[in-house]
């Protein structure tokens, strides 16, 4: 899949932008706070509606500006197709597809499919088990919409039931009848939630590993393992066991929201005892691995974008990503201009970034 236009309006520090890509390497240089990470920010909005940034769609809407749109032209499967998003200053978002609307964000989902690399995805293995569920459920919901659905109404479910626990603690109140239908339907999407991630995470693990191999010089096996709070069978008895428990913490103890991921380095936990060189190289192999999983469900590569991410790796691991991403589309951004990443992509464009103006230079 190839992005071959971007139009900002309206959009952060960009009042009216239109660029055409016509190579498949795009490097992004300027100094801090020009607009860079924005670029990239309209991109993924018309991947996923969201930023990978902010909440608040309403930040993206350039200050004292009433509302805000992009429009990517790209082509999949040698179809040309257009996505806009038009954001309003009190957070209303529009998504269009070849000029119609669409209402679910579930039909967008992948038709443009992106997957981004920066400096807090390094910190993986660290981080919160949030962090590492947003990273299994970005992807999973690109390439599997009916799994974003799920997550959808499992959240919703959820956010229900967990809102009733909290007032029953106030007023000794609880509707049973409402009570139970929750958990039928907590159970219903969990199930579904559990098995696609059980299923991810499996050829997750696989490829990974012989990424991790291939980095480490065959010294480091790596195994990912899936922390399920709750197995995909009898998820409804589960529940209903739990209810006492939930009824006097006032919040749902069971269920996908407390799943995580386990990285073993030849069968140590990588997250007490890796170092952080080989917590680098677990991120840089789990970013592949997304990339080559998301070719083989939507059979052609995703588009990257590199969110001033390459001076955080050494060049033996720049080299081994530039390696295994030839045929993908990149857009890359970066403050760094000593030349070493320019060198990686001879028939790159490179494009200045300046107070949300763009210039682009083709490097001979
Ligand atoms: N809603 C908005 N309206 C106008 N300007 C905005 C808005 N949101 C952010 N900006 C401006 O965008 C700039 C930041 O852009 P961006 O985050 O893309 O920086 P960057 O070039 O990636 O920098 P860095 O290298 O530091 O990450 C800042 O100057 C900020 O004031």
């Amino acid at each position: 899949m190839i992005v071959k236009k971007v139009e900002l309006h309206n959009f952060r520090n960009y009042e009216n932008l239109e660029l055409s890509f016509d190579s498949s390497r795009n490097v992004f240089i300027g100094e801090n706070a020009q607009g860079k990470t924005n670029l990239i920010e309209g991109i993924y909005l018309c991947a996923f509606a969201r930023s990978f940034r902010t909440q608040n769609s309403a930040n993206m809407v350039m200050l004292d500006r009433p509302r805000a749109s992009v429009t990517v032209d790209l082509v999949s499967e040698d179809m040309d197709k257009s996505i806009s998003v038009i954001l309003d200053r009190t957070g209303k978002k529009m998504i269009k597809k070849d000029g119609k609307v669409i209402r679910k964000t579930a039909e967008l989902l992948n038709n443009l499919v992106v997957m981004v690399f920066s400096p807090e995805d390094l910190r993986i293995i660290k981080d919160s088990p949030e962090k590492r569920r947003n990273f299994i459920n970005k992807e999973l919901s690109q390439i599997r919409p009916r799994y974003y659905e799920c997550l959808r109404l499992y959240n919703e479910a959820l956010r229900q039931k967990n809102s009733m626990l909290k007032d029953n603690l106030k007023n000794s109140k609880i509707d049973e009848n409402m009570l139970d239908i929750y958990d039928l339907q907590l159970a219903k999407y969990g199930t579904e939630i559990v098995k696609y991630r059980r299923n991810f995470i499996r050829i997750l693990s696989e490829r990974a590993a012989e990424i991790q191999k291939s980095i480490s010089g065959g010294r480091e096996d790596l195994e990912i393992r899936y922390l399920c709070s709750l197995s995909e069978e009898n998820q409804y008895d589960a529940l209903v066991a739990a209810r006492d428990r939930d009824l006097y913490s006032g919040h749902s103890s069971l269920g996908p929201q407390r799943d995580d991921m386990e990285f073993l380095i030849n069968g140590k936990d990588a997250k007490k005892y890796g170092s952080q060189g080989q917590h680098r190289t677990i991120a840089l192999a789990l970013k592949l691995s997304e990339i080559g999983i998301a070719r083989d469900v939507i059979g052609e590569n995703p588009v990257l974008l590199l969110d001033d991410v390459l001076s955080e790796l050494d060049e033996e691991r720049q080299t081994f990503l530039f390696q295994e991403i030839e045929d993908v589309q990149l857009f890359i951004t970066t403050t760094d201009v000593n030349n070493r990443i320019l060198k990686k992509m001879p028939k790159g464009n490179v494009y200045s970034v300046k107070s949300g103006t763009v210039f682009k230079n083709t490097l001979k």
